[in-house]
C-alpha cells in the first residue's frame, strides 16, 4: 500500500489529465526528486486484472515497448507509472496528420517490428496491436507499444483459443474462432497498422461487425492508392489469410519495401531462419558492450554476426570476459600504452587491492565501458534510484552483529550492483535498495551510494572494514549518479544520519570522492579491502567467484 499525500502517488505528484481510456484515467505525473515526467494510469481496483499486464511490462525492456516504472495500490485504485510519450496515441497522430510518406511508414514499421520480434521471443503474444495501442513521440520519431492487456503467452507447439484482439484489426484465422498462433495473427494486425499507416484508413471497414468479419475472412480490401508496388507487395504477404504462409518478421525486416525505405544505415537485416544460431543463444549484455566498442555498429549487425557460422570479429570473444581482457583492444581503444590498468594474464589486476587508489581517476578514463555507462545505463539506473521507495516504505536489513561483510552482489558488465551492504556500526541498520552501481575494472573500485539521491558521497564505515566510494560527483567514477536531473545531488556534505527502523540513529561522515582519494592515499587506506574477519567472505573473494572465465554468453 502506497501512502497517498493529495495528489502524490508515491513520489509521484500527479498533474493533467492526459486521457482517459474505458477503464481508465492517465495523469501526468512528475517525480518529486528527479523531476522526471511520467505517465499514471490510473485504474479502479474492483475492474482491474492486470497481473499478466504487469508481469510482461516488467519483463520486456526494449526502445519501442511502453516502459513500466512503477505500480502501487491502495484501498482504491492501482496506479501504474508509465513512460511519459508526449505524443500520445498513434491513431491520433494519423488522423491530425493524414497518411504519413512511404518512408515514414518504414522507419515506424521497424521500430514496431523490432518491439514485436521482442515479445515473442518470450513467447509473448500481444493480441490486441492497433494504431490506438501505439504511443508516438513526434520529436523523437518513435513509437512504443503500450497496453498488454490482453496479452498472453503461448507456450511451444500450443494454439491459442481466446477470442480477443479489436475488430478492424483481427486476423481471420481468430475470427473464424478456430485455435490459431499468436505469432501470425499479431503480424496480421501489424499489416492493418501498416494499411492505415499508409492511407490513413483501415483495410477491412464495414457498416457491421458481419461485414467486416466477411472481408477479413476473405483479406477483401482495397489498395491504397499511391502506393508503391513494394508496399502493395509486402501488404499483401502480411494480410494474407492463411497463416502458415503470412510473411515472418525476418522477412517483412528484409522486404525490398522496408530495404528500400529505410534510411542509409549500416544495419543488415537478415531472415532470422538463414542464421544457424538462435538470437537467444547471444547474450544481450555482450552485445551492448560491443555496441560500445564498435560504436558505429548497431545492435542488429552485432546480433546477426554473433549467430553467423564463420568466424568474424564480434565471434572471437567468447564471454564478456574476454572482451573486457583483451588487451590490444583496451591499448587501441584508449590510445594508451600504459599497462598498469591492463588486468594480467590471470585476469588478477582488476582485482587487486593493492592497486595505488591515485589511479582511480586515470583508470576511469581508462575504462571502455565508462562512455557506454554514461551514454546507455545512466538513465536506466538513474530510474533504478528514482523508483526507490520513498522513506516509509525503506526495507531494512538487519546486520549480523560479529560485522561480517554482508554484501550481496549482482553482476553488470559495468560493474557490480550492491544490493546490501556491509555493516556501518554494531547492530547499524541501513536501507539495502538504495545502493547503486559502479564500474569495478580494470582496477577495482567498489561504489556503492548511501542512502538515495542527495548523498552521494563516500561513507567511511567506522571500522574500516570497507569503504563505498559513491562519489556522484566525480564522473571518473560513478557515471549514473552524474546526472544533471538530479538536483541537490551534491549538496550534502559532513556527516550523515542513518535512522534505524528502530528509531535509533547513527552518524557515518560523508567525503567528497576527491577528499576521499585524498584521504585514502595520506593514509595508505585501501580502496576497498577484505571485511576483516573472514576473507572467504571478502568483497574480493566474492568479485572474483563472480568474474570467473567460465560463463559463456552464448553456446558457439
Ligand atoms: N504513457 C503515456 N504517455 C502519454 N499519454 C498516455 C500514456 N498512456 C496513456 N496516455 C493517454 O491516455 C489515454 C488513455 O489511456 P489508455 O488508452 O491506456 O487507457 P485504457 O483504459 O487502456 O483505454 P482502453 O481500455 O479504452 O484502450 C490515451 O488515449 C493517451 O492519450
Amino acid at each position: 500500500m502506497v501512502k497517498r499525500h493529495k495528489n502524490t502517488i508515491g513520489l509521484w505528484r500527479l498533474g493533467k489529465t492526459l486521457g482517459t481510456g474505458s477503464t481508465s484515467c492517465v495523469r501526468l505525473a512528475k517525480h518529486v526528486k528527479s523531476g522526471e515526467l511520467a505517465a499514471v494510469k490510473i485504474l479502479p481496483i474492483k475492474n482491474v486484472s492486470v497481473g499478466m499486464e504487469i508481469l510482461m511490462m516488467r519483463l520486456l525492456h526494449h526502445p519501442n515497448i511502453l516502459q513500466l516504472y512503477d505500480v502501487w495500490t491502495d484501498h482504491q485504485n492501482m496506479y501504474l507509472a508509465l513512460e511519459y510519450v508526449p505524443g500520445g496515441e498513434l491513431f491520433d497522430y494519423v488522423r491530425k496528420h493524414g497518411a504519413l510518406s512511404e518512408k515514414d511508414v518504414a522507419h515506424y514499421m521497424v521500430q514496431l517490428l523490432d518491439a514485436l520480434s521482442h515479445c515473442h521471443q518470450f513467447r509473448f503474444r500481444h493480441r490486441d496491436l492497433k494504431l490506438e495501442n501505439i504511443l508516438i513521440n513526434p520529436y523523437e520519431r518513435v513509437i512504443k507499444i503500450a497496453d498488454f492487456g490482453m496479452a498472453t503467452v503461448e507456450p511451444d507447439n500450443s494454439f491459442l483459443t481466446n477470442f480477443c484482439g479489436s475488430l478492424h484489426y483481427l486476423a481471420p484465422e481468430v475470427v473464424s474462432h478456430t485455435p490459431y498462433q499468436g505469432a501470425p495473427a499479431d503480424i496480421w494486425s501489424c499489416g492493418v497498422i501498416f494499411y492505415a499507416l499508409l492511407s490513413n484508413k483501415l483495410p477491412f471497414g464495414g457498416t457491421s461487425t458481419g461485414v467486416v468479419y466477411d472481408k477479413i475472412l476473405n483479406g477483401a480490401y482495397d489498395l491504397p492508392c499511391s502506393c508503391s508496388t513494394a508496399a502493395q507487395d509486402l501488404l499483401h504477404k502480411m494480410l494474407n489469410v492463411n497463416p502458415s504462409n503470412r510473411i515472418t518478421i525476418p522477412e517483412i525486416l528484409n522486404h525490398p519495401y522496408i530495404l528500400s525505405n529505410l534510411e542509409q544505415s549500416n544495419e543488415t537485416l537478415l531472415p532470422k531462419s538463414s542464421l544457424p544460431y538462435s538470437i537467444l543463444d547471444v547474450d544481450p549484455l555482450v552485445v551492448d558492450c560491443m555496441c560500445l566498442l564498435w560504436k558505429k555498429s548497431s545492435s542488429k549487425s552485432i546480433v546477426i554476426k554473433l549467430q553467423m557460422h564463420e568466424e568474424n570479429d564480434e565471434k572471437k570473444y567468447l564471454s564478456l570476459y574476454d572482451l573486457i581482457h583483451d588487451k590490444s583492444l583496451l591499448k587501441k581503444l584508449n590510445g594508451t600504452t600504459s599497462q598498469e590498468n591492463i588486468p594480467d594474464e590471470n585476469g588478477k589486476n582488476e582485482f587487486s587491492v593493492e592497486g595505488n587508489v591515485n589511479k582511480v581517476n586515470e583508470t576511469a578514463h581508462f575504462n571502455p565501458f565508462y562512455s557506454f555507462y554514461q551514454e546507455k545505463a545512466e538513465q536506466q539506473k538513474l530510474r533504478d534510484l528514482m523508483h526507490a521507495e520513498d522513506e516509509s516504505n525503506v526495507t531494512y536489513k538487519k546486520l549480523t552483529p560479529n560485522y561480517d561483510l554482508d554484501l550481496n552482489l549482482t553482476f553488470d558488465p559495468m560493474g557490480v550492483r550492491v544490493v546490501s551492504v556491509s555493516p556501518l556500526e554494531q547492530e547499524e541498520y541501513i536501507p539495502y535498495h538504495r545502493y547503486g552501481y559502479t564500474r569495478i575494472f580494470p582496477n577495482i573500485s567498489l561504489c556503492g551510494g548511501n542512502t538515495g539521491y542527495e548523498t552521494p558521497s563516500p561513507i567511511s564505515t567506522p571500522d574500516s572494514s570497507i569503504d563505498f566510494v559513491p562519489a556522484s560527483d566525480d564522473p571518473n567514477t560513478t557515471p549514473v549518479y552524474n546526472s544533471s536531473k538530479r538536483p541537490n545531488s551534491l549538496s550534502t556534505r559532513g556527516r550523515r544520519r542513518f535512522n534505524t527502523a528502530d528509531g535509533r540513529s547513527a552518524s557515518v561522515p560523508l567525503y567528497s570522492s576527491q577528499a576521499f582519494t585524498q584521504r585514502c592515499a595520506s593514509s595508505n587506506a585501501q580502496l576497498a579491502h577484505s571485511s576483516g574477519r573472514n576473507d572467504n567472505n571478502s568483497v574480493f573473494h566474492k568479485l572474483s567467484s563472480l568474474f570467473s572465465p567460465q560463463k559463456k554468453p552464448f553456446s558457439l
